[in-house]
């Protein structure tokens, strides 16, 4: 991704391996500053992983995929440290896939030196299917951070509009903010801007009102984990943007590469929700909302029945709910993904 240091644009990854060490650009830190987190054993990949340094489904199974790289080099004991890193975070698919490939690939260096590489390209090819489905002047709304940030490089939702961008074409982003941890207003946003493409951030209550207004008219976001069926958890808030989005007409994509797809799970029911802190939503730069002994509910995904998904962008070409038998032999024999 693009970014810009004291007015030099500069290129860098997300996640990258220097030295021994999984470094990674700390989200928590986005717009304010770039500062990089350097994690030097599992736990500190586990800390990483479920403070949010590193979030993203992608991103996150590249970090547990360089975690173990970093642990088996270290000598650490690699079965505490599978438990450790796969503890971290429980609905993101790409954790448990990225610990899977690094154990049949013996944990080595170059084995998550290719899954970082094979997850970025996959990503860029997602960002070409889905130039195909964005024209100039579309109004396109996304949810959460599934761009560069959340994968390594490209993004998953963020990748069409980024290639749509470059090949010319003017777009304008709606930029849901994304409560509670602001992903949309901090990341996507400055994302964005770094890309030079229009956007403005909304409240996260606000995208009924610009859809019924006919402002928007293609939304695409991101996904955790995708069932057999096409029901996907994804940043909460997901669930009420797709069925506002059926209300309106306005076409709804789901972006993901296969390393997202749970074909083990029938439907969305079986998808664990992570439930987060309850300081998340209580606490607004340092200041506590509501009353003093008030409680919060924090469930950090949300899961969308498939019938409001227009169709998933995957690398391996764009699939309606309906065609994803067709998706699951594609990744059955695709040897990077068994
Ligand atoms: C390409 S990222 C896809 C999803 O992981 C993204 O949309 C999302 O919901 C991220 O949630 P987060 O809690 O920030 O890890």
């Amino acid at each position: 991704m693009k970014v810009n240091i004291n007015g030099e644009s500069k290129a860098i990854l997300a996640v990258w391996f220097e030295e021994n060490q999984v470094k990674l650009i700390d989200q928590r830190k986005i717009p304010e500053t770039i500062e990089i987190y350097s994690a030097k054993n599992s736990d500190d990949i586990y800390y990483a992983i479920k403070n949010m340094v590193v979030r993203g489904a992608p991103a996150i199974g590249v970090t547990a995929a360089y975690g173990l790289a970093m642990a088996s080099k270290n000598m650490e004991d690699m079965e505490k440290a599978v438990k450790t890193i796969s503890s971290s975070r429980p609905t993101a698919y790409d954790l448990f896939k990225a610990i899977d490939f690094m154990k049949a690939n013996n944990f080595s260096e170059s084995a998550a030196r290719r899954y970082a590489l094979e997850i970025t390209e996959r990503s860029r090819k997602i960002g070409e299917y889905g130039n195909t489905l964005i024209q100039a002047n579309d109004h396109i709304l996304t949810h959460c951070n599934a761009g560069a940030l959340a994968v390594v490089d490209w993004g998953t939702a963020l990748a069409p509009m980024r290639i749509a961008h470059d090949s010319g074409k003017k777009i304008f982003v709606y930029v849901d903010e994304t409560r509670p941890r602001l992903q949309g207003a901090k990341l996507t946003a400055w994302e964005l801007q770094q890309e030079g493409i229009d956007y403005s951030i909304i409240a996260d209550n606000a995208a009924g009102y610009f859809m019924k207004n006919g402002d928007i008219n293609l939304a695409i976001v991101g996904a955790d984990r995708i069932a057999a069926n096409g029901d996907f958890a994804n940043k909460i808030g997901t669930y009420e943007k797709a069925v506002l989005a059926k209300v309106n007409n306005i076409p709804f994509y789901v972006a993901a590469p296969g390393s997202t797809f749970d074909f083990s799970l029938k439907t969305g029911e079986g998808i664990p929700i992570e439930e987060r802190d309850e300081n998340e939503v209580l606490m607004v730069n340092n200041s506590r909302l509501g009353p003093a002994e008030g409680h919060a509910k924090n469930p950090a995904f949300d899961v969308t029945p498939h019938e409001y998904v227009t169709a998933f962008i995957t690398e391996y070409g764009i699939f309606r709910p309906e065609e994803l038998r067709k998706l699951h032999s594609l990744i059955h024999e695709d040897l990077f993904m068994r």
